[in-house]
């Protein structure tokens, strides 16, 4: 759409107190990854065939899938050739890669992004060198996915049902679905797209049972893409959100693998059914561990996007004057309007930053574990389970903010709000759902407490307990320093209240698990335990009020430096320049109930009754 930029965005560009593109390369890690993800940006936003002519929400269910699987299979060509020319495609020092610039391309999810984003990887990190050699070809058939929960069990996953028995005579793991609550249920690009997946099962050798392992299983022929004997595949129907993702059901009836199809990297099967246990035995579990560490960039990357649309639009409506004899003023200008927005924008920075050095530790903890040195694998699982959790929770919170802080425009799909809220909520569920991650972390928090109760030594991470213990906390201190130790101390406040109750609990005769579970609501919400005033918090009730004020003229030129495009953001309320009355209304003029001036229901229904009388 051509045109002049909204003279409001232009005013506020202005005013702009910072250099907009130092902060995009800040966000970038750096201008040479700035220079080339907008290279990468223009090759792939480029390709004609990747835009609809009707928007996605007026297609049907069938016809989004197979739309999006069109643009999935350019898309994965691209990055072969991208792959291919040595061009680094995935940086994930930076939220804006490859990856973030599919929402725009799919408006919802790319139906491979389980097949790039778990399949491959899982291989790449529990499969021996062999088997990597053998299914990570370029040109491999296998279009795969991660299929692990069931319909009768996710989070808790050592109630999986599937059962993988090995058969020595054959030297064939015997995959089976024992009753309808063992059927797979959920994973991305099974219902249609895959022909293989990574099938998390219980392993049964001569009658014992060794737990959870993950086998590579071909679900459909290669040439025709018919489900294979003893499979029955398909897919589970419309969702709040993720419509294009093709989550999917698989059942097995002893269904007969290879031996050599379990992952083996970590654990191994020897020909006459010797099991080799692995140097830690939740090594099975690396897959989730790595996809919730890279969920907290992305989901620094969604409330990015939310932030843009919500300022720009922010900037643009004009709603009520504060004083009666003014003009309207920018809904920007209300100070609750920034207090729901800016501390979005803020929070994107938190995760984004949070979510880089995650990254670093994932990375620098699994060359440990290559090494044989598991010792900081608990508390990368602790610290991913509880920033995975939050950011998520944090995220839908925040992108919903904006979406009602938008109006009634906001609830329009056009926005891209609801769509972006939908695909940021499923996170708060999937790969560890809110809770039972929290509740890993409280485990891990619990057993640092009762060290520190029993005046045992304590690593460096874990003084402040002893601090705590001690009454050696500081006077509170109105400063980002002070602010840390006031977290510090509500932490080690209530992982004590917490403690004292689980004692409690078990002084009162109950079994572990039990008074675990009846502290649960203590052990994942948190409370005021530091040594803050009233006062103290007047004096930052008024400091934060100073910020909103002095963050105000820069608040477009800080969404401007998130450097999202409007292809990818597909928002009418957040392009570039502001023309959001003019979008709105093109883009209403494509619904299919425009298309005639008088509906022919008309006809049918509404006249035989309004005219009845008079005809
Ligand atoms: C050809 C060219 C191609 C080029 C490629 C180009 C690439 C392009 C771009 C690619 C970009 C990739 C980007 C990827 C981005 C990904 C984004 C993802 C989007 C995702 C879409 C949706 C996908 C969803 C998938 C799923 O949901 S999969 C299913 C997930 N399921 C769960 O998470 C289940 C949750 N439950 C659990 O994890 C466990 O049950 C539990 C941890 C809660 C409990 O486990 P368990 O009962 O076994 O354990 P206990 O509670 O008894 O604890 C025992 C001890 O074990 C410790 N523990 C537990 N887990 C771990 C762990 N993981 N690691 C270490 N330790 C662990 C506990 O702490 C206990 O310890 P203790 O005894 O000492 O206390
Ligand atoms: C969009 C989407 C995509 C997905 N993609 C995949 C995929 O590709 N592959 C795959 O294998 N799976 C996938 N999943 C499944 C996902 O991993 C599970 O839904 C998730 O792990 C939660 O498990 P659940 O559904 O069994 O929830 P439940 O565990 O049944 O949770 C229901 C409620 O019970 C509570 N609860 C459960 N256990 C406890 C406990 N121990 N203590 C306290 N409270 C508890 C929870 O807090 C929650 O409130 C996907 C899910 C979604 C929504």
């Amino acid at each position: 759409m051509g045109g002049r930029v909204n003279e409001d965005l232009i005013k506020e560009r202005r005013k702009c107190t910072f250099d907009i593109k130092e902060l995009t390369h800040i966000i970038d890690c750096g201008e040479e990854n700035t220079i080339k993800r907008k290279q990468i940006d223009n090759y792939i936003l480029n390709i004609k065939e990747l835009w609809d002519d009707v928007p996605e929400e007026y297609l049907s269910h069938k016809e989004r899938y197979e739309n999006a699987i069109k643009k999935a299979f350019i898309v994965l060509k691209v990055l072969r050739q991208l792959h291919t020319g040595n061009i680094q495609i995935t940086d994930h020092r930076t939220p804006t890669n490859v990856y973030s610039i599919q929402d725009g391309i799919f408006r919802n999810v790319n139906p491979l992004l389980i097949h790039i984003g778990l399949f491959w990887s899982t291989i790449a990190a529990q499969a021996s060198t062999e088997q990597q050699a053998e299914w990570l070809q370029p040109d491999s058939s296998m279009i795969g996915t991660y299929v692990q929960t069931e319909l009768g069990h996710g989070s808790f996953i050592r109630g999986i049902e599937t059962t993988a028995t090995y058969d020595s005579t054959t030297d064939e793991f015997i995959l089976h679905t024992p009753r309808l609550s063992a059927y797979k249920w959920w994973p991305g690009g099974l219902g249609n797209t895959a022909n293989a997946c990574l099938v998390m099962a219980q392993l049964y050798i001569n009658g014992t049972c060794h737990g959870l392992h993950i086998f590579l299983a071909q679900i459909r022929d290669f040439d025709t893409h018919k489900p294979l004997p003893g499979i029955k595949v398909g897919e589970i129907g419309p969702k709040m959100g993720f419509n294009t993702a093709d989550n999917g059901f698989l059942g097995f009836d002893n269904h007969r693998i290879p031996r050599t199809n379990m992952l083996m990297k970590n654990v191994q099967v020897l020909r006459d059914g010797t099991y080799v246990k692995p140097k830690h035995d939740k090594l099975t579990y690396g897959s989730m561990l790595l996809t919730r560490v890279t969920l907290i960039s992305d989901l620094a990357y969604q409330l990015s996007k939310a932030a843009t649309i919500a300022v720009r639009y922010s900037a643009v409506r004009r709603q009520s004057p504060i004083k009666s004899n003014e003009p309207e003023r920018q809904i920007l200008d209300f100070v609750s309007q920034q207090h729901k927005l800016f501390i979005t924008i803020a929070s994107s920075h938190v995760y984004r930053v949070v979510g880089l050095w995650m990254w670093n530790s994932h990375k620098r903890v699994t060359a440990d574990i290559h090494e044989g040195n598991m010792g900081q694998l608990p508390e990368l699982h602790a610290l991913a389970c509880c920033l995975k959790a939050i950011s998520s929770r944090d995220a839908s919170a925040l992108v919903e903010q904006c979406r009602l802080a938008c109006g009634g425009h906001g609830y329009m799909m056009a926005s891209n709000l609801p769509q972006i809220y939908a695909y940021t909520t499923a996170a708060v569920t999937y790969e560890g759902e809110y809770t039972v991650l929290l509740l890993q972390t409280a485990r891990y928090l619990v057993k640092f407490w009762r060290l520190a109760a029993e005046h045992k030594p304590l690593p460096q991470n874990f003084a402040y307990f002893e601090d705590y213990i001690k009454k050696n906390f500081e006077q509170w201190r109105n400063s980002p320093e002070g602010i840390i130790e006031g977290f510090k101390a509500i932490v080690a406040g209530k992982t004590k209240a917490a403690y004292d109750t689980l004692q409690c609990n078990l002084r009162n005769g109950r079994e572990f698990e039990e008074a675990w579970n009846m502290a649960s609501v203590q052990l994942t919400n948190a409370s005021e335990y530091s040594t803050i005033s009233r006062n103290d918090i007047e004096a930052l009730q008024s400091r934060y009020e100073e910020l909103l004020a002095l963050i105000r003229p820069n608040a477009v030129g800080l969404v401007d430096a998130f450097d999202i495009r409007d292809e990818v953001l597909c928002s009418t309320l957040g392009a570039y320049d502001g023309r959001v009355y003019e979008r709105m209304m093109e883009e209403a003029s494509k619904s299919p109930l425009n298309e005639d001036v008088v509906n022919e229901s008309f006809h049918k229904y509404i006249r035989p009754v309004t005219m009845k009388n008079k005809l």
